[in-house]
């Protein structure tokens, strides 16, 4: 495998819990700005993937660079985060008793305290920055709103432009989708095809058919190593995938 122009590479990644390996011999390539979905079925290794990269969970054996040559298995997980790796994880959790504005604004200082960040003066090309990110994330409307009154997907929308803020290069997104409306979902799929490109966005998901409307190459989890790679026509077809996952 080649690390040439990718902004994640993991190679043999595996971790043992009390002998059973949730990853096994695990390897994976994500390009610069690429956006990967990765399926599976329960237990299939993809919350542990993602707790490796971000550094919450060590492997036994393995490595795992970001960019051209940080080495990931040495660093913690605050490091991790500043060094331009965001997670998503399933629930929402945005600062409800504050506007849509002040959570992205509390995002953006990141280090300032809440009272701080909030009685600070914002410069201009901050204010711009958080417009541009409510904007990506279709909320510039609802910038005044408390974030308690927003909808489910809403707030999913709102912790995503939380985490755009900071300006990661790659962004973990973990069943983004549950419990969102049919039309949130499909504002979603678009939503996270505005952002990648720029960033390299890896969704973890169950939905096929959002999966489906994300269009990108599909990397199919089982048993902690990887079962099948390649368009989702392509990997929906093949035996192995239907017997351990869609067939069922
Ligand atoms: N801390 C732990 N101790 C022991 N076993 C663990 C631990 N974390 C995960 N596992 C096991 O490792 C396997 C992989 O779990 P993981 O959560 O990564 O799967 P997943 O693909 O994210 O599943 P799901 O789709 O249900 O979220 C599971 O069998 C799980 O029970």
């Amino acid at each position: 495998m080649s690390r040439h122009g990718s902004i994640l590479y993991l190679d043999g990644i595996t971790v043992s819990f009390d002998g059973f390996k949730a990853l096994n011999n695990l390897s994976l390539i994500i390009g610069e700005g690429e956006m990967r979905a990765i399926i599976g079925p329960n237990g299939a290794g993809k919350t542990t993937m993602m707790d490796v990269i971000t550094g919450k969970t060590r492997p036994q054996s393995g490595e795992a660079v970001f960019g051209a040559a940080v080495d990931l298995l040495t660093r913690d997980e605050t490091e991790i985060a500043r060094l331009g790796i965001g997670r998503k994880f399933q629930r929402p959790s945005v600062f409800e008793s504050h506007t849509v504005w002040d959570n992205v604004e509390l995002a953006l200082a990141g280090h300032r305290g809440v009272a701080e960040a909030l009685f600070h003066r914002l410069a201009p090309q901050e204010k711009q920055r958080i417009e541009e990110v409510l904007d990506t994330v279709g909320l510039l409307s609802q910038g005044r709103r408390l974030a308690a009154h927003l909808s489910h997907g809403q707030k999913q929308w709102l912790e995503i432009g939380m985490l755009l803020a900071q300006e990661p290069q790659l962004l973990l997104v973990d069943e983004p989708v549950a419990g969102m409306t049919d039309d949130e979902t499909a504002e979603t799929a678009r939503l996270l095809k505005r952002i990648a490109g720029s960033k390299a966005v890896v969704v973890v998901e169950h939905d096929m058919s959002f999966v489906r409307e994300l269009g990108v190459k599909v990397t199919v989890l089982h048993e902690g190593a990887v079962l099948a790679e390649g368009p989702l026509e392509q990997v929906s077809a093949e035996p192995r995938v239907i017997e351990v996952y869609l067939g069922r």
